[in-house]
């Protein structure tokens, strides 16, 4: 093993996407993997394996517990899996000020097409008056909106608020429960769930007489590994938490 080894631990390794992480990090040289689990495995396995680094890709009952597992041991984490509300990001915060050193990176999407897009995203909504989200995903999801639309929509409405943009325009009166979808600060969200489906997004902006859509498909989860692959050899270079791919990228926007 070279000095330069990320000794990785794949939690959720049986999932569609730990399944895919696992096959990634033993493709890349600069990795090895020395632990794979699943629901019900004992997270000692993670210690007593040597791993620095674990990704978890689980479930969002489970994920906080095992990510304050890994700070707690010293392990820097590359997380996938959605759930980490703004309580949920305090209390990892505050449990990274007992544990300097350790970084760990919440990603709510890995895809660099997908931050891309809710980068563009951010910066259009600035412009337009209205500004809606469609997430659309595979039947299997477990939750809805999807941790993606949630970012996006925070990003758009930090932007909009920059600039005093005023809430989008809508005369909705009376409605059907859930007809107008969730609403994420101020940004009305339309969750999809569709056989066939993998992973998709598409941002709706609205003015006077034009539109601006800003989509991203992912068609495979192969999409995803770049990303988590960047995530695990950049973590231990940035203590603390962050929050989005963006944060390791240059975007420059
Ligand atoms: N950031 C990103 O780019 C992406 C994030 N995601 C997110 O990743 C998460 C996983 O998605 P996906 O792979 O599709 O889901 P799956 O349901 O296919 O996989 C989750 C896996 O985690 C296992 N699991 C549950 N609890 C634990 C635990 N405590 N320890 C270890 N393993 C556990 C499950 O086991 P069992 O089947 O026995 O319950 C299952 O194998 C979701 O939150 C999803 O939204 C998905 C795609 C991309
Ligand atoms: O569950 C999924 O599949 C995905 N989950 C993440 C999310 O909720 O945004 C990322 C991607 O959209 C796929």
């Amino acid at each position: 093993m070279s000095a330069q080894q990320i000794s990785v631990a794949v939690l959720g390794a049986g999932g569609r996407m730990g399944s895919e992480a696992v096959k990634a990090v033993e493709a890349a040289s600069d990795m090895q993997l020395v632990a794979a689990l699943g629901r019900g495995d004992s997270l000692d396995q993670v210690v007593e394996a040597g791993a620095t680094h674990i990704v978890d890709l689980t479930v969002p009952d489970s994920t906080e517990a095992n990510v304050h597992f890994a700070v707690e041991n010293g392990l820097h984490a590359v997380v996938g899996t959605t759930g980490w509300d703004a309580q949920r990001l305090q209390r990892l915060e505050q449990k990274l000020t007992e544990h300097a050193g350790v970084a760990v990176l919440i990603a709510p999407n890995f895809a660099l097409g997908s931050v891309l897009a809710s980068a563009f995203a951010a910066k259009a909504a600035q412009y337009f008056e209205s500004a809606e989200i469609i997430e659309l995903h595979h039947p299997n999801k477990v939750d809805a909106p999807s941790g993606t639309a949630v970012r996006t929509a925070e990003l758009m409405a930090a932007a909009r608020r920059e600039l005093h943009v005023p809430p989008s325009p809508d005369a909705t009166e009376s409605q059907l429960d859930g007809a107008r979808g969730a609403v994420v600060e101020d940004i009305h969200v339309h969750s999809v769930r569709l056989r066939g489906l993998v992973a998709h997004q598409e941002v709706l902006l609205g003015s006077a007489g034009e539109q601006l859509s800003i989509r991203h498909d992912s068609f495979d989860r192969a999409s995803f590994m770049p990303g988590v692959l960047l995530g695990l050899r950049t973590a231990a270079s940035r203590p603390g938490l962050t929050y989005g791919l963006d944060g390791y990228l240059d975007l420059g926007l």
